[in-house]
């Protein structure tokens, strides 16, 4: 019997209603609707569209957005300036800079990741990828979690699919995806969301040793790579669940990271790409404008 799909659209439009309700609450109770701005440096393809999806899911919930596009050009300073004058900007509860940044032109100095990334107000810091968000997130007392390994959590946890006690295998160790997600499945209580922790973790990467079979040895796996059907099905435990995080464009195609007519046939329960992870990523970026413009507004201390 091939397996069940975890439908991340269909999750992701429940969470976005959720959301939309509770910023009609917070609007409702006199507060201004919560802001989002991204800043877009450059002209990706990819990022334009992601960007544009972003804008919609603000409308729909109710949350306004701005979008400050900056040419390929930008100097760090120019860049940093602009994050300093959101950082100021009362009326902007959250702060997105979309990745990958574009490389330097000839002769200019490059836009460092890090750097620009450790420039967000940490209680603007929606992607949670600032050293005091991230430090939060290990410590088990998590301000914002990161929208990725989030959506995954609450699509385990809406799909009925426990971790405690079971093997995640994950399969990346980016700042972005693999890593905080394994933090986040290996948490003691319920810190980085309903139910989901209490897993054995292995957090697999290029230099793994044997990779087929750590990933076989998995209940639960995880594919944040960024190489199209790299997971195959003889990699994969029958039975298993298994989570498709890859984007990758092949020709026109979109492709996850797993090979999903194979895994299908063996695993219980498997993300499609597109409709996976990638809409539920979207949905956890409005949960946390929500949460940003309630911990501004001193309406509560902690997610
Ligand atoms: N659906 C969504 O919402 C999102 C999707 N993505 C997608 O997820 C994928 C991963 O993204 P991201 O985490 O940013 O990727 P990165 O490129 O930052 O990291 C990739 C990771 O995969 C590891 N890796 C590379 N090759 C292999 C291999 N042959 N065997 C085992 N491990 C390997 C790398 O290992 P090492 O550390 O040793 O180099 C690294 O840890 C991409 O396709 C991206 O587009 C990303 C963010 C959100
Ligand atoms: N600061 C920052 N934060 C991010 O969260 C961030 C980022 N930079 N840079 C790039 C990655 C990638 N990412 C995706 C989000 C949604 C989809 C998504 O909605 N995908 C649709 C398909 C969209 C399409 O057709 O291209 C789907 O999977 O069904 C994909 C990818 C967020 N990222």
């Amino acid at each position: 019997m091939p397996a069940t799909r975890l439908d991340g659209k269909q999750i992701a439009l429940e969470i976005r209603g959720e959301v939309a309700r509770d910023v009609q609450q917070y609007v409702a109770a006199g507060h201004a609707p919560p802001k989002l701005a991204a800043v877009l440096v450059g002209e990706d393809p990819a990022s334009q569209v992601y960007v544009r999806n972003k804008e919609r899911a603000c409308a729909k919930a109710g949350i306004a957005s701005r979008l400050d596009r900056m040419p390929a050009t930008t100097t760090p300073d120019e860049l940093l300036e602009r994050i300093d004058s959101l950082n100021q900007d009362e009326s902007v509860n959250g702060i997105l800079v979309q990745l990958p940044l574009p490389a330097a032109p000839a002769g200019q100095p490059a836009l460092d990741e890090r750097t620009v990334l450790d420039a967000v107000d940490p209680i603007k810091d929606v992607d949670a990828f600032s050293p005091i968000n991230v430090g939060l997130l290990m410590q088990g007392r998590p301000r914002f979690l990161p929208c990725t390994p989030h959506g995954i959590v609450q699509m385990l946890h809406r799909s009925k699919i426990e971790t405690a006690g079971k093997h995640v295998v994950v399969v990346g160790r980016s700042e972005i995806v693999g890593k905080p997600m394994a933090m986040m499945l290996a948490q003691k209580d319920g810190s980085c969301g309903p139910e989901t922790a209490n897993a054995t973790v292995t957090l697999a990467h290029s230099r793994t040793g044997n990779l087929a079979e750590v990933c076989r040895s998995a209940d639960i796996l995880i594919a944040a790579v960024g190489r199209p059907e790299m997971i195959r099905g003889d990699m994969i435990r029958p039975g298993a669940v298994v989570v498709d995080v890859g984007i990758n464009r092949v020709g026109d195609r979109l492709v996850g990271d797993v090979a999903f007519a194979e895994a299908e046939q063996v695993a219980a329960a498997i993300t499609p790409v597109p409709g996976g992870v990638g809409p539920l990523t979207i949905a956890m970026l409005l949960h946390n404008t929500l949460l940003a413009a309630k911990l501004q507004a001193g309406d509560c201390s902690i997610g």
